[in-house]
């Protein structure tokens, strides 16, 4: 791209609007003790507001030379233990977990004004818990999830077809069929965020912290 033409998407940039939507509120004064239901009531209302994929969040880790990575995965389950997704051991985010076993979580409800973040250690939850997590996915999630060769390079698109073809047909031969590097991890939260827009730009933050997995949480308010 010339010069010229980035000076174009700077102004451009620029033009675009930020908190568009009529945007949700927040007291935080009125706010629960367990940072769990806070997360609940405003997920809820995500949902309630039809907004698309609510349940997807930005999951970042780090590798073993200290680089950040960051994807989009589906939220599992989420309870006072902790905030559950579920992946292939044996892709990128498996092996950074596994050398180093903590992760941020970000969810940003775009059409709310609403972003929440979550970061604690992350921990393998036993076999089994992973594979009723893998039975419960579609046909087509778990042969991508057998054949378990998730972010290496594909010679082309063809192969890629014929090869999950060969899944899916193998996976509705063997509904009882699961990847065993298939995990459930929970992200047992250490620090939570809950950050509400304003158009007005005065931005309103509540963070829950505790020291340490089951200390008692402390509430403090943050500079926008
Ligand atoms: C909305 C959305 C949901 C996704 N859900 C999952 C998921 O549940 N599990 C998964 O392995 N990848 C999921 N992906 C793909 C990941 O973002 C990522 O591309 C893939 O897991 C490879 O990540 P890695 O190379 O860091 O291991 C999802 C992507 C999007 C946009």
């Amino acid at each position: 791209m010339s010069k010229d033409t980035s000076r174009d998407v700077r102004a451009w940039l620029r033009s675009l609007e930020v908190f568009a939507g009529p945007l949700a509120t927040f007291d935080p004064a009125a706010a629960p003790d367990e940072p769990v239901d806070l997360f609940l009531s405003w997920l809820t209302e995500a949902v309630d507001a039809e907004l698309p994929d609510p349940h997807a969040m930005t999951v970042s880790t780090v590798d073993e030379h200290g680089e950040p990575w960051a994807r989009v995965l589906i939220l599992k389950n989420v309870d006072v233990d902790g905030w559950q997704f579920a992946v292939h051991a044996d892709s990128p985010k498996g092996h950074q977990l596994a050398v180093r076993p903590s992760a941020a979580l970000t969810f940003y409800w775009a059409a709310l004004g609403r972003q929440v973040r979550v970061r604690g250690p992350v921990i393998a939850e036993p076999a089994d818990r992973g594979a009723a997590d893998f039975l419960a996915r579609s046909v087509p999630a778990r042969a991508e999830a057998l054949l378990g060769l998730q972010s290496r390079h594909l010679a082309d698109i063809a192969e890629r077809d014929r090869v999950i073809d060969k899944w899916r047909s193998r996976v509705e031969q063997e509904p009882d069929l699961v990847a065993e590097a298939w995990t459930l991890y929970t992200l047992v939260p250490v620090a939570i965020e809950f950050w509400q827009a304003d158009k007005s730009r005065v931005h309103t933050r509540l963070s829950y912290e505790r020291t340490a997995a089951k200390a008692p949480w402390q509430r403090h308010l943050l500079w926008p």
